[in-house]
């Protein structure tokens, strides 16, 4: 019996498709699922018919619905044929004639190319092209070529490139296995590595036998394409992906994701890094998917990251993962501080933002002690809640990593007393900090014992070592005991660890995603360039600094858009006409997200949006008021999270890095700079929100971060 798969690019459409369209896609499907080979190649309706002009005779169309064809590959031999594309009657065979499918002789899978206007554009590249051993892979011989995959045709193309920038305007053309090898190169991998980044990971992912590669048998090779052919089982399957346009990351997973997510075991705590948007939370919950599979009867999961935002997030995406509920049910999914809080079952009420100042003002007076309330926060948080330190004794004999202020062992007794006068202090009026519940709560879980067979972690940068200290208690130390997937240049929170100090070992089970699937390649850079050339530490403690290298998005469009105001009532009208301009070319106001530093600046662009007559909502503790509006937020509220466009105001000069977030220098070099960096930080992760479009305003000066980058000089 016939069937119709569906190759990746056509689900990248999906969220652009109409209701009709997507109808004509169900019926299309419906009828390979019905019909022979003979009846459908005489279908008036389907019209499967090869082209004239085709560069390729695998390459047909069939009709969709009226005025709209899709392209697909149909195999000599076998029966499953691939929807590619749908677009309008013309485009569609304009494009289709231009195709050229093959099959990769290394990696196995099909690969479709755009060989006509390969064919154009490589002479005239040939022509303008410098000296051979100036070229972009003069360094990579046609032998290292051959053995990552590029065939004889690739290789001529590949030769004409002189640098980056040419090879992203042959990209999307390229055979999409070869492309990703040759992106891997021309980012500085050496050949070794693409092999076992790229080509053994692709190999790993396509099922079959080790004898050589026929490439006629097109109809083993579209099995054999798991990561970009999609087989659909029934309709039902096939309705959910057409109705979840952003959803492709439930079916086609990169063999780089799929090879961390489904690894059958690993022998203990596992990483994930990388940067925004390359997809870690899609392979956490793919994990747990995969976890899940293998879980004994009363053995749970703990699905936890940071935010409640994110703890929104996480569920939705478990629920379109994982269909069936009571397999669902078996997985708790929470924030660390609520799953401290459930441990301690406390009527202690947490501290709010702001009160702890005080608190720690009123037990340096009981105690005489007269240096910063900053510091006697920093130091409980950094060095007596991070060490675990218990008794006096331990905190005066201890070292204090990480902290840029002296502190002679004769000072440390007072310091200490005020710290025990702040925690009685809190006790006996009822209160308790949230990371203080969470040293609590894995003292409680360490006697009692864990209460989960697995934990996965989202957002790991930004926890504490209490919170891992936490997290290792909650899962006795086995296989597949902790899950990790985070981002050090996320890090936007006050908090430094060593996984490695806190009884995590990662050596050897940590992997690295380097392609971006949420925003443009446009958009990556910029926001890239806010980080440029600064180091970050890993999340695990092995010396070596997180960098990204390689890291790119195979999507193409505007890049940012940037505006300096003179003053602020020019920048919220601004703001408001973008906001407008997206909604008038057809984004939903769901889909747009308005950030900013502080609550003051996102209220205002609420009030100028409604006012305006825009639904425009806040989103608070992550939880959006009305899916309809658009979602304003400050930037700490924007981690983890995605829309199609973002607007970033405020970004001035006194706002980022803001002065009193940051520690003076004559408190604590070392904080001064974490915190700085930690300021940053939140301007990269805000403006890498943004799918589509971002717009960048400022009134008055523009913040160090934007001048650094070079953005807003000349504004
Ligand atoms: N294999 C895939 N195919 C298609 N889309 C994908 C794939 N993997 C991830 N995505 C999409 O890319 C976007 C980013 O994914 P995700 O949120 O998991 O990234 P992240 O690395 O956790 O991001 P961040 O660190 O910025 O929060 C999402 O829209 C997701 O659906």
């Amino acid at each position: 019996m016939p069937h119709l798969a569906f190759d990746i690019g056509f689900c990248a459409q999906l969220s652009k498709l109409q209701g009709t369209v997507k109808q004509g896609v169900f019926d299309a499907w419906e009828k390979f699922e019905r019909l022979t080979l003979d009846q459908l190649f005489k279908d008036p309706g389907l019209k499967l018919e090869t082209l004239k002009r085709a560069r390729d005779p695998h390459i047909r169309t069939i009709r969709i619905d009226q005025g709209t064809r899709g392209v697909v590959l149909a195999p000599d031999s076998g029966d499953t044929y691939v929807l590619l594309r749908v677009m309008p009657h013309d485009k569609a065979i304009d494009w289709a004639v231009k195709q050229k499918a093959s099959i990769n002789t290394v990696t196995r899978a099909v690969e479709v190319r755009d060989i006509a206007m390969l064919d154009e554009l490589t002479p005239a590249y040939e022509r303008i092209a410098p000296a051979p051993e100036r070229r972009l892979f003069a360094k990579v011989s046609d032998g290292d070529l051959a053995a990552l995959g590029i065939d004889g045709t690739t290789l001529r193309q590949a030769r004409a490139l002189t640098d980056p920038e040419q090879l992203e305007v042959f990209a999307p053309y390229f055979p999409q296995d070869q492309r990703e090898v040759l992106e891997y190169l021309a980012a500085g991998f050496t050949v070794e590595d693409v092999w076992r980044e790229v080509v053994s990971v692709a190999l790993a992912a396509a099922p079959g036998d080790d004898a050589p590669v026929d490439t006629e048998d097109f109809a083993t090779a579209i099995h054999r394409t798991r990561t970009r052919i999609a087989h659909v089982t029934g309709s039902e399957e096939l309705r959910d992906i057409l109705d979840k346009p952003f959803a492709a990351w439930r079916v086609f997973l990169h063999p780089s994701q799929h090879k961390v997510a489904y690894r059958a075991s690993y022998s203990g705590p596992a990483q994930v890094t990388g940067g925004p948007g390359t997809g870690k939370t899609v392979v956490a919950l793919h994990r747990v998917r995969h976890l899940l599979g293998y879980l004994r009867d009363g053995e749970r999961i703990l699905l936890t990251t940071y935010t409640n935002a994110l703890v929104g997030a996480l569920r939705a995406g478990l629920a379109s993962l994982v269909e069936d509920e009571a397999l669902r049910d078996r997985v708790d999914i929470m924030t660390v501080d609520a799953f401290a809080g459930r441990v301690l079952s406390t009527s202690r009420r947490p501290l709010r933002g702001g009160e702890e100042e005080t608190r720690w003002a009123q037990a340096a007076t009981a105690t005489g002690f007269t240096g910063s309330t900053q510091f006697l926060g920093q130091e409980y948080r950094h060095v007596i809640l991070a060490q675990n330190v218990r008794t006096e004794q331990e905190y005066v004999d201890c070292e204090r990593p990480g902290r840029g202020s002296r502190l002679s062992a004769s000072a440390r007794p007072l310091v200490w007393h005020t710290v025990e006068e702040f925690s009685g202090r809190l006790a006996s009026d009822g209160l308790r900090t949230y990371l203080g519940t969470c040293a609590e709560a894995a003292d409680l879980l360490a006697a009692e014992g864990p209460r989960y067979r697995h934990v996965v972690v989202d957002e790991a940068q930004d926890l504490h070592p209490a919170q891992w200290r936490l997290l290792r208690a909650a899962a006795p130390a086995r296989p597949d005991d902790l899950f990790i997937a985070g981002d050090p240049h996320q890090r936007i929170y006050d908090s430094k660890v060593s996984l490695k100090a806190v009884g995590i070992k990662v050596a050897g089970r940590s992997a690295k995603m380097r392609k971006n699937y949420r925003s443009t390649h446009e958009i990556l850079s910029w926001s890239t360039a806010l980080l440029v050339g600064r180091p970050f530490e890993q999340l695990a403690d092995d010396a070596r600094h997180e960098t990204l290298l390689g890291y790119r998005s195979a999507l193409h469009g505007n890049g940012p858009e940037v505006y300096g105001a003179d003053s602020e009532e020019a920048e919220l009208d601004a703001v408001l006409a973008r906001v407008r301009a997206w909604i008038d070319s057809g984004v939903a106001p769901g889909e747009i997200g308005v950030s900013a530093r502080f609550n003051k600046n996102c209220d205002k662009a609420v009030d100028r949006l409604r006012t305006a007559g825009i639904l425009a909502a806040r989103l608070r503790g992550g939880v959006p008021a009305s899916p309809d509006a658009v979602q304003v937020g400050t930037m700490h509220a924007f981690k983890g999270l995605e829309f199609r466009c973002v607007a970033v105001l405020g970004v001035n000069e006194g706002a980022l890095p803001y002065p009193r977030a940051v520690t003076p220098l004559d408190v604590d070099r070392v904080q001064h700079a974490s915190d700085l960096m930690a300021e940053r930080c939140l301007l990269f992760v805000a403006c890498t929100r943004a799918r589509d479009g971002l717009y960048v305003s400022w009134s008055g000066a523009p913040s160090e971060f934007l001048v650094d980058a070079g953005v807003g000089r000349d504004s």
